[in-house]
């Protein structure tokens, strides 16, 4: 018995890639993970896509994350969170003089957005916005609201709410997140506020954190905001035994969507125009124990596309934004 200790020439490996990129056109597809391998994505795609988490999986991997093994504090979660919103939104909004709003809800999705808002100022947009109602009663948040305020965001007040939304080229959807219950009725100043958004006349970018708000964690969007031929196909729809009936038929219609750590299995019915994933910060003990994919984010990025990587067995999953907005 012998054991053949064989490595690749460099070339090999170039040459490789270069075949992949002009016969097959695989150029965005072959890229190279963070622990340096080549990683081939529409073969992590073919063979399994992206493991998408269930609501209580998401809970227990923020659990894990700040558990006394791993050590992770909420507010550094946090920070990284909301940098990564504001990484995505530059990138999908690169001109620094548009009019960016953050609409932030009561828990920690909210301080993600206001994480967010203070990162795309620091970024050197000129006119960020803060929507903040019902501000949460921990003091990080007091804090956060003081951060983003000395780096330049500005809090409105509730009677300007509609202006700000009705002139936001970006709105930054930051309501709710993972802790959604969808069973619940959506009340003021909430629903409202998911009303003007959807209404919004000039924005062009969306961006939903974590989950787009108003979505259930596990099924998705409100029966009536689904294309006819999912509810008739989808065995996640409520149509197929499963007897809970949301209350809400309000949900954000977001484009651009940042799923942080892990997507939800929500992320099956994504038909906007990009998403992202910011979870550059899993340990790879906690990433093996949890089934999470090995992610190519590349260089020093913080943030990596996964639309080509979500299940797409639903109908309808690769369409365009401007057939859902
Ligand atoms: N994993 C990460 O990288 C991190 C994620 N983070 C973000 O935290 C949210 C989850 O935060 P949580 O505080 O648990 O909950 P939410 O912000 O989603 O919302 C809770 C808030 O909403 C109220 N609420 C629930 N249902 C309804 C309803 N039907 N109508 C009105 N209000 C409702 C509830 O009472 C609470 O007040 C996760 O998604 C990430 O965005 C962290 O930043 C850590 C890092
Ligand atoms: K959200």
């Amino acid at each position: 018995m012998f054991i053949l200790h064989w490595r690749p020439p460099l070339t090999t490996c170039l040459t490789f890639r270069q075949l992949a990129i002009s016969r097959f056109n695989l150029g965005r597809r072959i890229t190279r993970s963070n622990t340096g391998r080549w990683l081939c994505m529409s073969s992590i795609a073919n063979q399994s896509t992206l493991r998408l988490l269930s609501q209580a999986e998401a809970q227990r991997v923020d659990e894990a994350l700040m558990s006394e093994t791993i050590g992770y504090s909420l507010e550094q979660l946090m920070e990284l969170a909301g940098l990564a919103v504001a990484l995505a939104a530059a990138r999908e909004n690169p001109k620094r003089s548009q009019r960016i709003v953050a609409v932030c809800g009561p828990g920690n999705n909210g301080g993600d957005g206001l994480v967010a808002a203070r990162h795309i100022c620091i970024l050197g947009y000129e006119h960020v916005f803060a929507i903040y109602p019902k501000p949460g009663s921990h003091p990080h948040f007091q804090r956060l609201v003081k951060q983003a305020m000395s780096h330049g965001v500005r809090f409105v007040d509730a009677a300007a709410y509609e202006q700000t939304i009705c002139e936001a080229d970006v709105l930054i959807d930051a309501l709710f997140g993972f802790s959604f219950r969808a069973d619940r009725p959506m009340r003021d100043p909430f629903a409202t506020l998911i009303r003007l958004m959807n209404a919004s006349p000039r924005a062009t970018t969306v961006l939903a954190v974590d989950i787009p708000s108003g979505w259930d964690v596990e099924r998705g969007p409100p029966e009536a905001m689904r294309p006819a031929e999912r509810t008739a196909s989808d065995p996640r729809s409520s149509t197929s035994g499963d007897q809970r009936a949301p209350a809400s038929s309000l949900a954000v219609m977001a484009n651009v969507w940042v799923s942080l750590t892990a997507p939800k299995r929500c992320a099956a019915f994504w038909q906007g125009r990009a998403h992202y994933l910011g979870g550059r910060f899993v340990p790879p003990a906690l990433a093996k124990s949890m089934q999470l994919e090995p992610l190519p984010y590349t260089d020093s990025e913080l943030i990596v596309r996964i639309d080509h990587l979500l299940p797409t067995s639903i109908p309808g999953h690769q369409q365009e934004a401007s057939e859902s907005r």
